[in-house]
């Protein structure tokens, strides 16, 4: 269960369903030196920050579950840096369930099913609303 939510979050990681979130400033506001007026919208590229080499280190485009091993507050210099979820008070509220959700049917499939990727499967992930294999993701089941 430990390796799964390494697993489960270097996924988030790498391929945030969602790539960016927003929010817009109520009033004036500064941020990193910079003054935005009230009403301003602000898009945070949270796949640029997944991907980010000064964060993440020289490996940050590789599958590496194991940065997670100690928590997601170790798994990168910035303990903020990983936001699958979103940040502060509109946070995701489905994040708990959706985490347990996807490891109960991985669980399923891994007790009843050995898989791997149809040599078809080409690796391009493409935005377009959330983020999805451009070419579908299909995969070769065998039962166990
Ligand atoms: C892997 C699955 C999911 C991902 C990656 C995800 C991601 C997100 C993100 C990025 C936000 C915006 C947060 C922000 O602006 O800071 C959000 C908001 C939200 N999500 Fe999810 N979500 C997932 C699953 C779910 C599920 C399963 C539910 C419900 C059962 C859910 C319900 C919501 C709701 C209601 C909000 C709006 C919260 C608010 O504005 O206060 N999400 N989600």
């Amino acid at each position: 269960m430990v390796q799964m939510t390494m697993i489960l979050y270097e996924v988030l990681r790498l391929y945030p369903p969602g790539t960016s979130f927003m929010r817009k400033t109520y009033k004036e506001t500064v941020i990193g030196g910079i003054t935005y007026p009230a009403g301003v919208i602000i898009e945070l590229p949270m796949s640029f920050i997944h991907h980010d080499p000064d964060t993440w280190g020289s490996d940050v485009h590789e599958f590496r579950p194991d940065r997670f091993a100690e928590g997601i507050s170790m798994a990168s210099k910035d303990p903020s840096a990983f936001l699958p979820f979103g940040w502060g008070p509109r946070i995701c509220i489905g994040q708990n369930f959706a985490l347990l959700e996807a490891k109960i049917v991985m669980c399923i499939i891994i007790q009843n099913f050995k898989f791997e990727l149809a040599p078809t499967y080409t690796h391009e992930p493409h935005p377009a609303m959330s983020l999805h294999p451009m070419h579908g993701a299909k995969v070769k089941l065998r039962a166990i």
